[in-house]
């Protein structure tokens, strides 16, 4: 299952313990709802937490968001549980921590798969130790059920010894590892959280950071930051414009027997019309979803 193409310019980030967040996303602008059993959910608080998510799940009313469920790891206490149920909870994807080899996408599929988990259900993973970065492509190419790779990039922080500075030059290596590896086997791929909730313009500066690189949005774990990275991994007016533009004077171009054309002086060829494609498919999904919210 390579990433269906839908706007993932938003991924939020929710506890699964906290009910009025469960119940708040209903009502977000979040492309993607992350219902997280691990990091964000104490050990006291997993099993409730996998009841929460699932009497939220079963009472829906999260129209098309993308929802995603994060389980504890595989090799821990209450992996085996959590993809258990991830795999009939009615999400679209589980996501899978801390992967590092292709094995544990395989035995995560063979679980689900025993689980009776639909063929529809897609696994996610998160891209957040050296190995998994050094694994990148093996874990992008593990399997047809693969839609997204997630960059962890406070666990990645930690196991590298390496700071969070402002240009985030630190990570460079490893988003560069994962955007290749997703792009190479049409994956998704989202960017990791920003951690200073009162740091908007480095937030906005990480996000376009992230579009120039490549990423398709960044996982967020704050409402408040849903705004401006919806805008910011959204297609702008004159993006659009001139997607059109060249699509028209491309084929224009082509009637007349031409495969390249230049409109304002820059050279236009199959290529970018591809892309300017991509670009309209990808507006159009947004205004749709803006417009039906
Ligand atoms: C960081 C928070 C604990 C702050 O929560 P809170 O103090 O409740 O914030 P506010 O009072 O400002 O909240 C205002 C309202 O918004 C709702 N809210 C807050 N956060 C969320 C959210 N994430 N999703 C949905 N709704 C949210 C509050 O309920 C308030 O609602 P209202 O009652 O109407 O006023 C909190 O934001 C939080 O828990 N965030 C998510 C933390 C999380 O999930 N962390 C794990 C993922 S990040 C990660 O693991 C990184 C990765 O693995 C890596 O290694 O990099
Ligand atoms: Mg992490």
């Amino acid at each position: 299952m390579a990433a269906s193409v839908r706007p993932r310019r938003s991924a939020l980030y929710m506890p699964g313990s906290n009910a009025r967040a469960l119940e708040k996303a209903r009502s977000l602008e979040a492309d993607v709802v992350i219902m997280d059993l691990e990091d964000a959910v104490s050990p006291d608080k997993k099993a409730a937490a996998r009841e929460a998510i699932g009497a939220a799940l079963s009472e829906g009313g999260y129209g098309d968001r993308e929802l995603v469920i994060r389980t504890n790891a595989l090799e821990g206490d209450w992996g085996t549980e959590d993809l258990a149920f991830a795999a009939k909870a009615g999400a679209d994807a589980v996501l899978l921590p801390k992967v590092e080899h292709a094995e544990q996408i395989w035995q995560a599929e063979e679980m689900l798969s025993a689980a009776g988990a639909p063929d529809s259900l897609s696994i996610w993973c998160m891209m957040e130790t050296p190995l998994g970065m050094l694994h990148a492509e093996e874990i992008a190419a593990a399997s047809p059920r693969l839609g997204c790779l997630v960059l962890g990039t406070s666990d990645l922080a930690k196991d590298l010894h390496a700071l969070h500075t402002r240009d985030r030059f630190p990570f460079i290596t490893s988003l560069g590892l994962c955007i290749l590896a997703a792009r190479a086997y049409g994956l998704a791929v989202l960017d990791g959280v920003h951690l200073d909730l009162d740091d908007a313009e480095g937030f906005e500066a990480s996000c376009r950071q992230g579009l120039e690189l490549g990423f398709d949005g960044k996982t967020l774990i704050h409402p408040k930051t849903l705004a401006a990275a919806n805008r910011i991994f959204a297609p702008s007016g004159e993006e659009i414009a001139w997607s059109r533009k060249i699509i028209d004077a491309h084929a224009a171009a082509e009637a007349e027997g031409s495969g390249v054309v230049l409109v304002n002086g820059k050279l236009v060829e199959a290529l970018h019309v591809e892309n300017a494609r991509r670009i309209l498919a990808l507006a159009e999904m947004i205004e749709y979803r803006e417009s039906n919210s």
